[in-house]
């Protein structure tokens, strides 16, 4: 049995975060804190993002509150799968737990730095390569596609020769510009992949666009819940998987599923505190994974949550 709190959190964004989706202004969480028996707390982290396929914040507040003063293991191995933020919040306070107080130091990763879309990139991305990013991720989809374009290749100009860029159209393309993104970026080797070129639903097309093109995709709205993952596995998806572990469900059935599919992985922020980031980067190291870590989003809020 546990002792539980728990706080909700509002957290303006430094500017919007812009996606093919529109814009985000403020993330809204919660942090809850689990103590056992001996008096050892830890805490977890609930950052739902609902246009992605989550829980909303109201429902997990809901949740948070009907659960009352205490809580037990049972209690959170139920959690349903339609609260999968809620999973990945209690579920990774509980195996916080089983670690030993050293063992909960963030190990040391590689990050791709988030830019901001359209021309704002341009002006972004130097900043980020003195601080020692070498992988980038940039939106696209937002603009119209001749606007990109200039951009992107004025963004190739400035990016160094061995560095790495991401493409995250944010299902926001059509099969007509995905295959013109697809074109323009197969005689550059810096692009890492493009991501989520058509809606989440779209895997079949998905899969059939990257048997034709050189450059990777990776799937995220796709695959942004754990049924979702296991789904797009069995319709034969074997390309890279963007996942966001703060909205992936309970952390230990993410990880058995990955190493037994020996899924190629690339781990992703859903705009969490360092409460968050901590469970998932220590995932991240369980787990080996070797792609930078969508976590370089230090940028996005003025505080230092
Ligand atoms: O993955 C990254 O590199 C940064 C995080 C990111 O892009 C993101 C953050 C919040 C919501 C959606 C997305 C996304 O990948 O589409
Ligand atoms: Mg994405």
């Amino acid at each position: 049995m546990y002792k539980f709190t728990y706080s909700v959190y509002r957290r303006p964004f430094r500017q919007p975060l812009t996606t093919s989706h529109g814009k985000w202004e403020i993330r809204e969480g919660i942090i809850i804190q689990l103590t056992d028996p001996s008096g050892r707390s830890e805490l977890g982290e609930i950052a739902p993002i609902p246009w992605f396929g989550s829980e909303s914040i109201d429902r997990s507040i809901e949740w948070c509150q009907q659960v009352g003063d205490n809580i037990n293991t049972d209690k959170i191995y139920r959690i349903p799968d339609e609260l999968p933020a809620c999973q990945f919040g209690f579920g990774s306070a509980l195996t916080a737990f089983d670690l030993s107080r050293s063992s909960t130091l963030a190990p040391h990763f590689e990050l791709s730095g988030l830019l901001p879309a359209g021309a704002a990139a341009i002006a972004q991305l130097p900043a980020l390569v003195r601080r020692g990013y070498s992988t980038f991720k940039w939106k696209i989809g937002v603009l119209p596609i001749v606007q990109e374009e200039a951009i992107w290749r004025q963004l190739l100009v400035d990016l160094p020769i061995d560095a790495k860029l991401r493409l995250d159209a944010n299902g926001g393309l059509t099969q007509t510009t995905a295959e013109r993104w697809l074109e323009i970026c197969s005689a550059e080797a810096r692009i890492e992949f493009i991501e989520q070129p058509l809606a989440p639903a779209e895997i079949e097309r998905t899969i059939a666009l990257a048997a034709r093109y050189h450059t990777p995709i990776a799937l995220d709205e796709s695959v942004a819940t754990f049924d979702r993952i296991q789904a797009a596995h069995a319709r034969g998806w074997r390309g890279i998987y963007v996942i966001k572990p703060g909205i992936a469900g309970f952390p230990w059935r993410l990880a058995k599923f990955i190493t037994r599919h020996q899924l190629d992985v690339v781990f992703s922020a859903v705009m969490e505190t360092k409460v968050g980031t901590a469970a998932a980067w220590r995932l991240a190291a369980d787990l080996k994974i070797s792609r930078s870590l969508g976590f370089g989003v230090e940028d996005w809020f003025d505080d230092d949550l």
